[in-house]
């Protein structure tokens, strides 16, 4: 980064505080809540309990406040995905790439959710998380199997998105080694 910029960015900071909200959605058991743990407090635990309705959790670090609506990913839960999604920053969705048995479902309730006019326009940030385990699928392959491969129009708002500043943001909060672990991929719905 230049020192003009850099600078530019010191100044802005000194005047704006930055809020946004996150909804961090997906199936059952694919480490929704660990994830706002490890964002929240660095802390991950094995031993959780499936989260029943939902958890806001607001983590502020440095000018940044992230407010976090962390849903429950059981069957009965996920008619309110949309309304907590309605008004976010960007829709987090949560898949467990080590889980073949469940991929088909996760694709199908993701693209459902993508198809609620509501929600067009937000951007979306599909982690794959669990890439430590065994037989977990590549960044390519995870991509495929959720059939996330978007025509041109897509994928230059994906660039756009990528390089907004909301989604820049929540990498921040993230430590390198978290985001090797979760990153898989951004698209943007437009
Ligand atoms: N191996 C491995 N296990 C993980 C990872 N992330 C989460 N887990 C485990 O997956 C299990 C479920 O995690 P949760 O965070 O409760 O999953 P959730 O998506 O919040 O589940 P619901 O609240 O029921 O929707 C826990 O036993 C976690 O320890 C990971 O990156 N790797
Ligand atoms: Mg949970």
């Amino acid at each position: 980064m230049g020192l003009w910029e850099a600078f530019l960015n010191w100044l802005r900071s000194l005047f704006f505080k930055q809020e946004m909200e996150l909804s961090l959605i997906g199936l059952q058991n694919a480490g929704k809540t660990s994830l706002v743990n490890v964002v929240a407090t660095g802390g991950y635990s094995e031993d959780m309990i499936p989260t029943v309705g939902f958890n806001m959790r607001k983590v502020t670090k440095g000018n940044v406040t992230i407010k976090l609506w962390d849903l429950g990913g059981q069957p009965r839960f996920r008619s309110m995905w949309e309304r907590y999604c309605r008004a976010v920053s960007a829709i987090v969705y949560v898949v467990d790439a080590a889980d073949p048995d469940n991929f088909n479902i996760s694709k199908s309730e993701l693209h459902d959710l993508l198809s609620k006019p509501s929600l067009s326009g937000i951007p979306l940030l599909v982690l794959g998380n669990k890439i430590d385990k065994a037989g977990a699928l590549s960044k390519q392959a995870l991509t495929d199997q959720m059939d996330l491969n978007i025509p041109n129009q897509r994928a230059k708002k994906l660039l756009s998105a990528l390089n907004s500043n909301v989604l820049c943001d929540i990498m921040s909060f993230l430590s390198d080694e978290d985001l090797i672990r979760l990153l898989v991929h951004v698209t943007f719905q437009g």
